[in-house]
């Protein structure tokens, strides 16, 4: 009897296929396969049957361009925007918010398995937001010229850097849309250069919309390659008068040839350099360049989530890794002894040192440095440590420390499933801690990107395994 298999059939670049969709991968796209190979196709919804061109073909898989919807699933809704099948930055508006759901909490689950080694890891229903649609509090815009060198504003084409201009997106707070709209229309009458990436000429770089959920209050900054904007005092009082609700204009300077938006240096023009903004029932002022949650209502639901699972007795050392401008701290502090945040923008440990003051918090302090540095040079160990590093996660330093200084518990927030699964395995590795239970929460509604929580505990010696 012949065993052997037939061969797999070629593929390549151009070749056009009919799949069914039947996943989400981590990066957005829909997973198809063919012969038993993986296609990737950008736009889809599990349960869509498409055609779909090869734009980018490897032996085991390929990604597709979208070409038809043959039959589209249950699960494909209208999206939002009329860009979304362009812009870069929602790749899910088309899946039903139910299914983003599930799919977001299947992504922890995948991470914590494959990445992590953990079996059955126990993680809960997703944090969904009450409003997946109008949660952004913040929103940066490239700038640039079209072909009759009318001024565009709006968010780059998916995998480019061309512009797709725009006068509103639904994912954003929707007070910040007038706005959108009417300051590009200044910034046209003004003539202010526009600064153009691929020769490094121009001047004006991004405009960035800040805004207060709870108080409504905005911060306007523009980012520049140089302060050279005729007029821009006169501007931005202009701006302060007619928009009530625009508390600061600022200037951010990034002469710099690169894709990180803002540089290091900001001035207020007009008015405050911070807007004020409500968050767990304490006051917090936020600044332009500074780290803040982009969606307020689900940072303050998975903070309520972290104080129910610490059980807090009141008489705990906390420690704040990584902390920003106190977000998670300072409520914290609030129900510990004592609190240190440690942070390593200086910036931002001013503003969270400013926002203890405000809210007259007198156990809690701040220091500047990075965190591989800060936590071993503690003088107490700590009760509790919070770690919410950037999507690279913690250095591996940090986690050595985390071994030998042991706090009772940990709590790790995250918004790369990867990075979080990596750094608890390490953490759990020798038995001393155990992953008690994951808290995925809807953070970015309409894009595949996850936030969650993981908390953990010091076993006693005899719990350990050996
Ligand atoms: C994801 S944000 C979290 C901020 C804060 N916990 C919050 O919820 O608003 C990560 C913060 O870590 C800071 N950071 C990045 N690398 C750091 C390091 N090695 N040591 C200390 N802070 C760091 C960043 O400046 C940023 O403020």
């Amino acid at each position: 009897m012949d065993t052997s298999q037939p061969p797999t059939p070629q593929w390549q670049q151009g070749q056009v296929l009919e799949l069914t969709i039947d996943d989400l991968a981590d990066q957005g796209e829909g997973v198809g396969r063919w012969q038993q190979r993986v296609v990737f196709v950008p736009d889809t919804v599990i349960g869509d049957r498409v055609a779909v061109r090869l734009i980018y073909v490897k032996p085991q898989y390929a990604h597709g361009r979208l070409l038809q919807i043959l039959e589209p699933s249950p699960h494909r809704v209208r999206p939002a925007c009329f860009v979304a099948d362009k812009c870069g930055g929602c790749q899910w508006q088309q899946v039903e918010y139910d299914l983003q759901l599930t799919i977001k909490r299947n992504l922890v689950i995948q991470a914590l398995e494959r990445i992590g080694g953990f079996s059955s890891p126990p993680v809960d229903p997703m944090l969904a937001a009450t409003d997946p649609l109008g949660y952004r509090n913040k929103a940066t815009y490239p700038l640039g010229l079209s072909a009759t060198r009318q001024v565009q504003a709006g968010y780059y084409q998916r995998g480019s850097h061309q512009l797709i201009n725009l006068n509103q997106c639904p994912v954003q707070d929707g007070r910040l849309n007038p706005l959108l709209a009417a300051i590009k229309l200044d910034i046209q009458q003004r003539g202010w250069s526009i600064y153009d990436e691929s020769t490094h000429t121009g001047t004006l770089r991004h405009l960035s919309l800040r805004i207060g959920r709870r108080t409504g209050e905005v911060l306007l900054t523009l980012v520049a390659k140089t302060a050279d904007l005729p007029d821009l005092e006169l501007q931005a009082q202009e701006w302060l008068h007619r928009y009530p609700q625009v508390v600061g204009v600022a200037l951010n300077l990034n002469p710099a040839a690169t894709n990180t938006i803002f540089g290091r240096q900001t001035q207020a023009i007009a008015g405050r350099i911070w807007l004020g903004e409500e968050f767990a029932g304490l006051k917090f002022q936020i600044q332009p360049t500074t780290f803040f949650q982009v969606f307020t209502e689900q940072a303050e639901r998975l903070l309520g989530v972290i104080l129910q699972q610490l059980h807090l007795q009141g008489d705990e050392l906390l420690v704040d890794a990584y902390c920003g401008i106190g977000t998670l701290t300072l409520p914290l502090a609030t129900e510990v002894r004592q609190a240190i945040g440690l942070e390593v923008q200086p910036e931002a440990v001013a503003q969270a040192e400013k926002n203890a003051a405000l809210n007259r918090l007198t156990n809690v302090t701040f220091q500047t440095g990075t965190v591989e540095e800060q936590l071993p040079a503690l003088i107490q160990p700590p009760d509790i440590v919070v770690l919410d590093p950037p999507r690279k996660g913690c250095d591996r330093s940090v986690l050595a420390t985390l071994q030998q200084i042991q706090p009772h518990q940990i709590v790790y927030v995250s918004c790369n499933p990867a990075t979080l699964a990596r750094d608890l395995k390490i953490l759990c590795e020798d038995g001393r801690y155990q992953l008690q239970r994951v808290q995925p929460a809807d953070f970015f509604p309409q894009t595949s990107h996850v936030e969650a929580a993981a908390f953990l505990v010091r076993l006693p010696l005899s719990g350990r395994t050996p």
